[in-house]
């Protein structure tokens, strides 16, 4: 089912944050949203997942964004927000299982197929080994794996995650990124904000570059993330390799080194 957004524009506090976005993610395709602080990527995630008064039009296969009641909607599209502590104090298997509550009937328990959803959610995102662990225990990193678990289990056709892989270690980044890429192959459509460009370029299939409320960019990142693109929305200079047919990158310095204060200047 594809997610598409057209001319979405919102307004926050009286500022204009988003200006005529037009975004699309087709069933199979993993899409990275970049840009730098402030840009607009949990605004436009936000509008898209219903939370933000908007203008503009948001499709979810066939139906109208805003004509979707919330049972209708958590069944259609997980949405991950940026903000990521756990207030429940109940188990991570619980807290995981939540994830199938659009699915279950009024008072239902979670049957086999739930549990086995559940299950496999918890292993790619590495966490059965806490499964019996209150949830609100946890480290910030696995709380952020936890909620991931929870986001997979709802099992929709659109799955969008704000910021999944910040604060997680190098290797969980890695196996968040691959189980995004698995999902997506399964004919999911997925939106996953990043600041990593390395992660963002070797796992993501497109990437869409946000500056300012507006789209930058958008395409194969092999094309989009070159040092001109990298100095105007990021304001960097990036070190820019190939590694298995993809970019590797890594920031520098910054585009303009006059903006460096006290730092020893440009390395
Ligand atoms: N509730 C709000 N009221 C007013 N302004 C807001 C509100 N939420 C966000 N903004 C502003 O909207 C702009 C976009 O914020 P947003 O959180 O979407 O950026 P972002 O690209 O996700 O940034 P980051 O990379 O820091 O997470 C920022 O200038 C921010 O200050």
């Amino acid at each position: 089912m594809e997610l598409s957004a057209l001319a979405l524009h919102v307004d926050l506090a009286g500022r204009t944050v988003l200006r005529g976005v037009d975004l699309s993610v087709r069933p199979g395709e993993v899409v990275g949203l970049l840009g730098p602080n402030g840009a607009g990527k949990s605004t436009l995630m936000r509008a898209l997942a219903g939370q933000t008064a908007h203008t503009g039009t948001v499709r979810i296969g066939e139906r109208d964004g805003a004509a979707l009641l919330p049972a209708e909607r958590a069944r259609l599209m997980a949405y991950l927000p940026q903000t990521r502590v756990i207030g429940w104090p109940v188990s991570v298997e619980k807290a995981v299982a939540l994830g199938r509550l659009p699915w279950l009937g009024f008072g239902a328990k979670p049957g086999p197929r739930d549990l086995d959803i559940c299950r496999e959610a918890m292993a790619v995102m590495d966490v059965e080994g806490l499964a019996a662990r209150p949830a609100t225990e946890l480290s910030g990193g696995e709380q952020a794996r936890v909620l991931a678990a929870r986001a997979i289990a709802q099992d929709t056709p659109v799955l969008i995650a704000d910021e999944p892989a910040s604060g997680l270690d190098p290797a969980h980044q890695i196996s968040m990124m691959a189980a995004l890429g698995t999902i997506a192959r399964r004919g999911r459509a997925i939106l996953v904000s990043l600041h990593d460009l390395t992660l963002a370029a070797r796992w993501c299939d497109r990437v869409v570059l946000l500056r300012d409320g507006v789209v930058a960019a958008d395409g194969d990142p092999a094309d989009v993330l070159d040092a001109p693109m990298l100095a105007s929305v990021f304001g960097i200079r990036a070190h820019i390799a190939q590694l298995d047919g993809r970019p590797v990158l890594a920031p520098v310095g910054l585009a303009d080194a006059s903006r460096l204060v006290d730092a020893g200047g440009a390395r």
